[in-house]
């Protein structure tokens, strides 16, 4: 299983401190949620987590068992939701599984798994087949988000702020996914402020915002 160890991380931006010597062990299997105020640092936190941003101070280590993972195999085993994803918007749903998942899966994706994807998220075919992106509602794109996260087969789940846009039945559905994954021997990191989705994670990071 994979495991992200913080150690005394600190990020700065310009001259002001977000986050001051952050120490946590993440470890598969567990659901940890970063809290905190807007601006505290929570989705610095997930991208230093992807290793898209560098710590100023501190290190972030991710290893498989005992091995350190290097960052192309470790980037290779995660997989984020974000609200800075797009999914194209002149493809349909179908169109963006295969193109997304092109990068993370040794096979295509087949109908049969297409259409269970779409029944985890709550996507119903009739209202998704045949259009394009750009006529879903932002809950349906959200939504679709989730689908290509459940196919990519990743080992990191970064989630920021995962419920965001969904209603109360999406939020279930990615407090019911987060523990499953993690049931499964997944590390998932997520970002929020639903107080439902902090009480379903095993551990939390409060950051209190500087
Ligand atoms: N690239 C950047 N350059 C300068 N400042 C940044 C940058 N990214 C984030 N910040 C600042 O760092 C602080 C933390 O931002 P971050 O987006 O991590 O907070 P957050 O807790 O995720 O907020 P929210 O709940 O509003 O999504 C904010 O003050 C933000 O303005």
């Amino acid at each position: 299983m994979v495991s992200l160890t913080f150690s005394d991380v600190t990020k700065r931006f310009g001259g002001r401190t977000v986050i001051e010597g952050l120490s946590a062990t993440l470890a598969g299997g567990t659901v940890t949620a970063v809290t905190g105020a807007n601006g505290s640092g929570k989705s610095t936190l997930l991208k230093m987590a992807a290793k898209l941003l560098l710590p100023d101070a501190g290190k972030i280590v991710a290893r498989d068992g005992e091995q350190e993972l290097c960052k192309a195999s470790y980037r290779s085993r995660l997989a984020i939701v974000t609200p800075e994803f797009h999914a194209y918007p002149k493809l349909t749903a179908r169109e963006n599984l295969d193109f997304f998942l092109s990068f993370r899966r040794a096979e295509a994706l087949s109908d049969a798994l297409y259409e269970q994807l779409l029944e985890r998220v709550g996507l119903a075919p009739g209202a998704v087949d045949g259009k394009m992106v750009e006529q879903f509602s932002t809950g349906m794109k959200k939504r679709l988000h989730f689908a290509i996260l459940l196919a990519s087969e990743a080992d990191v789940w970064l989630l920021d702020e995962p419920g965001a846009n969904l209603d109360a039945v999406g939020r279930s559905m990615v407090r019911r996914e987060a523990r499953l994954a993690a049931d499964g021997g997944k590390l998932v990191l997520l970002a929020t402020n639903d107080r439902e989705e902090e009480a379903e994670a095993d551990a939390c990071i409060s950051l209190s915002g500087r």
